[in-house]
C-alpha cells in the first residue's frame, strides 16, 4: 500500500486499467492498427471517388460495409473490453458472410455491365426509391445494432454463450425495450439495406433467405441458453417483447 495519497491515486489507476484496457495478447496493436488502416483507406477512396463514379451507390455500399467493421470493434473496445480481440471486426465472419459480399459485388458489376439500365437510377423514379430505400435500412440497421451493443455491454459477446459468466445480466432497457434481438434485427435489415442500394435483384433474395435461415436458428439456440441462465425472468421477458425479423418464429408468442 503506498503511504502518499497520490500513490494510492496511480495504484488505483493501474488497477483499474487492468480492468479497463483491452488485453493486448488478443489485440496485437499492429494487427489492430493494420486493419483500422485498410478500412480508413477504403472508406477514403468510397468517399473520395463519390464525384468521379458513374454508379454511386457501389461507393455507398463500399462505405456501410467499411463503417461497420469499424464500429464492431470499436462499440466492443469501448463498452465491452474485456471480450474485444482482433476478431471483433468480424471480417472473418465466416466463409458464407464474405461469399455473400462477393457474390453481391460481382452481381453488381455484371448486371452493370451485361444490363447497365439496371443500374441507371437518375432517371428512374423506381430505381431512385429503392435506393433510398436501402439507404434508410443501412441507417436504421447500423443504428439499432450499434445502440444494441453499446446497451448490452458487458453482456454482449459476439460468440453466443452456453455458459452463464458472473457479469452476465439479463437486458431489457434501451433498445432491447423494443426489440427482443436488437443486433441481430439490425444485422438482417442493414445486410437487406446494402443489397438494395446496390439495386441486386438476385443477392437481395438470396441474403433474406440466409439470413432468415441463420437467425431462426441462432435465436432459438441463443433463447434456450438464456432461458437457462435467466429463467423466468427471461420467458417473460420473451413473452413482452417481439423480435421483429419478418417470418422468425417467435417463441415468446407461442
Ligand atoms: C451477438 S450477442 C446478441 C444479443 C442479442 N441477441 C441481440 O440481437 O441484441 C449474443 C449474446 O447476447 C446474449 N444475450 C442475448 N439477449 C440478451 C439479453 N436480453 N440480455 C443479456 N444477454 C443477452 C446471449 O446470451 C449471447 O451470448
Amino acid at each position: 500500500m503506498a503511504e502518499n495519497p497520490r500513490d494510492n491515486k496511480q495504484e488505483d489507476n493501474e488497477r483499474t486499467s487492468v480492468v479497463i484496457y483491452p488485453d493486448i495478447k488478443t489485440n496485437l496493436p499492429h494487427e489492430i492498427t493494420e486493419t483500422s488502416f485498410g478500412l480508413g483507406m477504403l472508406l477514403g477512396v468510397a468517399v473520395g471517388s463519390l464525384p468521379f463514379i458513374n454508379f454511386r451507390p457501389f461507393n455507398l455500399y463500399i462505405i456501410a460495409l467499411a463503417l461497420f467493421h469499424f464500429l464492431e470493434y470499436y462499440i466492443t473496445a469501448k463498452y465491452n473490453p474485456k471480450k474485444v480481440n482482433s476478431q471483433s471486426f468480424l471480417l472473418n465472419n465466416g466463409i458464407e458472410y464474405t461469399a455473400a459480399h462477393t457474390i453481391a459485388i460481382l452481381e453488381c458489376l455484371i448486371e452493370g455491365w451485361l444490363c447497365p439500365k439496371w443500374k441507371t437510377y437518375q432517371n428512374s423514379t423506381f430505381r431512385k426509391i429503392i435506393v433510398i430505400t436501402g439507404i434508410i435500412l443501412v441507417i436504421v440497421g447500423q443504428l439499432v445494432r450499434s445502440l444494441a451493443m453499446h446497451t448490452a455491454g458487458k453482456s454482449f459477446s459476439h460468440i453466443v454463450k452456453v455458459e452463464k459468466e458472473n457479469d452476465h445480466k439479463l437486458v431489457t432497457n434501451g433498445v432491447y425495450l423494443i426489440f427482443r434481438h436488437p443486433s441481430y434485427f439490425g444485422f438482417f435489415w442493414w445486410a437487406i439495406g446494402t443489397q438494395l442500394v446496390l439495386l441486386n435483384p438476385l443477392t437481395l433474395v438470396a441474403f433474406a433467405f440466409v439470413l432468415h435461415g441463420f437467425f431462426s436458428k441462432r435465436i432459438a439456440f441463443e433463447e434456450r441458453h438464456l432461458v437457462e441462465f435467466f429463467g423466468d425472468e427471461y420467458i417473460q421477458y420473451r413473452k413482452s417483447v417481439k423480435i421483429w425479423i419478418p417470418f422468425i418464429k417467435d417463441q415468446g408468442s407461442s
